[in-house]
């Protein structure tokens, strides 16, 4: 039975920008089950960091209004004091990122930065050392004993990186933000991490939000996806329904312009035309000056939400058949 851990309602996010707003994220739902791999997918500044930064409050300014619920086992984190939010970050929701040595303190060694989380729950000195080696060999950091007691500038991307998890492994979260992991190692490092991460979700029934723009990832790891365009979830179902029956214009042009190897490897191609400036939107869909099948009532009217299965959904005025015989 699927178990609710994390569930998005109607979460809007403004940025306030000189002469107004921006909506980075536009009435974005969803929900997390525990253990399941969810994927969120879009080009560059789509909205997906806004979204992973508003759920444990990371956002950089504070002048960003935020709209609608964070759900996390049925506790809308907004209502959370600073205080309770702390509690959270890390030991129920842990978060990666693409740059792991924005994350590390440079003047501790690695072993020391994540014995300091395992400390926290009131576990000796040595009892933290012993385990710190242990979960570095888990995430296969080569020489665990040596590699403890480097500092950060001194191990590789993909050596930071297995910092980053074995600091998330210490506290077991619940839900574990991946944001681009992986985006800056290489192929092999790649795979390795997400053979980590996996690992994570089967031993512990881990949940992990993958933010990434790379489909071949979300293809051979993601159990269910979110397409965002301009701010807004698109289509969402399973990573099945998505890749064997798109049904938005924009994730079918995005599958289309995946290439052959694309399961593998693809990352998004580029698309004709350009995001619109999210200062200036207005009703209707945000895809319209871009869509092949754009309509008059498009330009006007926001996308309802159309239902393809219970997993499957998308927001857009073409009916199914239209699309079905292009
Ligand atoms: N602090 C901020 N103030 C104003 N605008 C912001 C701020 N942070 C992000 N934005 C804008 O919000 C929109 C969404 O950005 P966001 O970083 O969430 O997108 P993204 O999909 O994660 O992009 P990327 O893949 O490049 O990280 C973009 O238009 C971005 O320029």
């Amino acid at each position: 039975m699927d178990e609710e851990l994390l569930a998005l309602n109607k979460l809007s996010v403004d940025y306030k920008v000189k002469g107004g707003y921006l909506s980075a994220v536009k009435n974005v739902s969803f929900t997390i089950n525990k253990g399941e791999i969810f994927a969120i997918v879009g080009e560059s500044g789509c909205g997906k960091s806004t979204i992973a930064h508003s759920i444990l409050r990371l956002l950089p300014e504070h002048n960003e209004i935020i709209k609608g619920n964070i759900f996390f086992n049925g506790e809308d984190l907004n209502d959370y004091t600073e205080k309770q939010l702390e509690e959270i970050r890390g030991r129920e929701i842990g978060m990666i990122f693409q740059n792991p040595l924005d994350s590390l303190n440079p003047v501790y060694t690695t072993g020391f930065q994540v014995a300091e989380g395992i400390m926290l729950d009131n576990v000796s000195k040595e009892e933290a050392w012993n385990r710190v080696i242990k979960i570095y060999n888990d995430v296969k950091m080569p020489d665990a004993k040596k590699r403890a007691l480097s500092f950060p500038h001194e191990l590789s991307g993909g050596m930071r990186q297995r910092v980053m998890i074995a600091m998330m492994i210490s506290r077991t979260p619940q839900l574990l933000i991946a944001d681009e992991p992986t985006t800056a190692l290489d192929v092999t490092i790649e795979a390795q991490i997400l053979s980590i991460i996996k690992t994570l979700r089967d031993e512990f029934n881990t949940a992990v939000m993958l933010i990434t723009h790379n489909f071949g990832l979300v293809a051979e790891v993601a159990d269910k996806v979110a397409v965002m365009y301009a701010g807004e979830v698109v289509e969402q179902g399973t990573v099945f329904d998505i890749f064997d029956n798109p049904k938005h214009p924009y994730t079918r042009l995005l599958m289309k312009a995946l290439p052959r190897r694309a399961k593998s490897e693809g990352r998004l191609q580029t698309i004709d035309g350009s995001v619109p400036r999210l200062t200036e939107i207005k009703s209707g869909c945000r895809f319209e000056n871009r869509c092949p099948f754009v309509m008059d009532i498009c330009k006007s009217k926001d996308p309802g939400r159309k239902v393809v299965t219970e997993s499957h959904s998308f927001y857009c005025h073409l009916e199914g058949e239209v699309r079905n015989n292009e």
